[in-house]
């Protein structure tokens, strides 16, 4: 395991905002993540962790900066970590065009297995297995986890809960990317992570992976209704895959509210009680 090293910490609400640098060997490049330690990690008992996965552009900051997230996590005692959303730096593919929703910042949560970013893009891998044994290991939190996500990372947090059953207590999104397979960001990224073949692309489709799931974790979802991107997310094909096989589902749609940031700080607390719930916390 690679060791983990501090770029900055900021006292918040009591705890700690932190942001670490470590060799992953997921990706095969340096990663960068940030955590935000509630007061009750100092007091001796293993405290759980939430995941959040950002969004198309997003690294681990704009999350932990603008969500405000922080006091609630640090009233109901749990972990959050912000991994970045793809890899980076030199010798790591990027957009030939540099385009903002395919390569850096744009990692789509998958394994990729095509030539040139089969090497460095396998952010399913470092999110679902790499990530969590870092923080086991090196933080005093227990093996309690739940995970949610905005749009790109709202469907990398369905697709983790989903494909793996009892790793996560509690999965949620906030405008999550739901039927990549059937739309032009996910076309895109899938066509070229993972070629042509789209059988491959359903093992990464929230819509398709429903079907065969052998939990059935409850998923709740928050979808405003004046999001520029809703084109792009389609709660409607998630409703009726959800309805197809009677996975539970809560779908709130949300009048006015659009894609951005002051959409998710003003449901973040929600989101944050519904997983300190389901880990124990509330
Ligand atoms: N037109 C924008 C598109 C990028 C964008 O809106 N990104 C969202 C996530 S979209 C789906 O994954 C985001 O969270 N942005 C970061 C933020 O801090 O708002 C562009 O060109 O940037």
């Amino acid at each position: 395991m690679s060791t983990i090293e501090l770029i900055s910490a900021n006292k918040s609400f009591g705890g700690w905002h932190k942001r670490y640098r470590h060799r992953s060997t997921a990706t095969s490049c340096d990663m960068t993540f940030a955590i935000y330690l509630p007061p009750q990690a100092d007091q001796g008992e293993p405290v759980p962790v939430v995941y959040w996965l950002s969004g198309l552009t997003c690294t681990d900051e704009n999350f932990m900066q603008k969500a405000g997230a922080q006091r609630v996590a640090a009233e109901l005692g749990v972990v959050i970590v912000a991994p970045d959303t793809s890899p980076r730096g030199e010798g790591v593919p990027d957009d030939p065009d540099g385009a903002y929703d395919f390569g850096m910042g744009a990692g789509f949560y998958i394994n990729a297995t095509e030539e040139p970013w089969a090497r460095n893009y396998r952010m399913y891998d470092y999110v679902v297995d790499e990530l969590p044994k870092l923080i086991e290991a090196n933080f005093p939190v227990s093996e309690q986890r739940s995970i949610f996500g905005h749009s790109m990372g709202g469907h990398g947090a369905l697709i983790c809960a989903l494909k793996n059953p009892g790793h996560y207590q509690s999965v949620s999104a906030l405008a999550p990317i739901t039927n990549p397979s059937q739309v032009p960001w996910g076309q895109k990224a899938l066509g070229r992570y993972l070629g042509s073949d789209v059988e491959q692309w359903k093992k990464w489709d929230t819509c398709e992976l429903i079907a065969g799931a052998t939990e059935r974790l409850p998923l709740l979802v928050d979808q405003g209704e004046g999001d520029e991107f809703i084109q792009q997310l389609n709660p409607e094909a998630l409703e009726a895959a959800a309805a197809a096989v009677g996975h539970p589902l809560t779908l709130r749609r949300q009048p006015g509210y659009d894609h951005s940031y002051y959409f998710i700080a003003t449901f973040i607390e929600d989101h944050l009680r519904y997983h300190a719930k389901a880990l124990g916390r509330a």
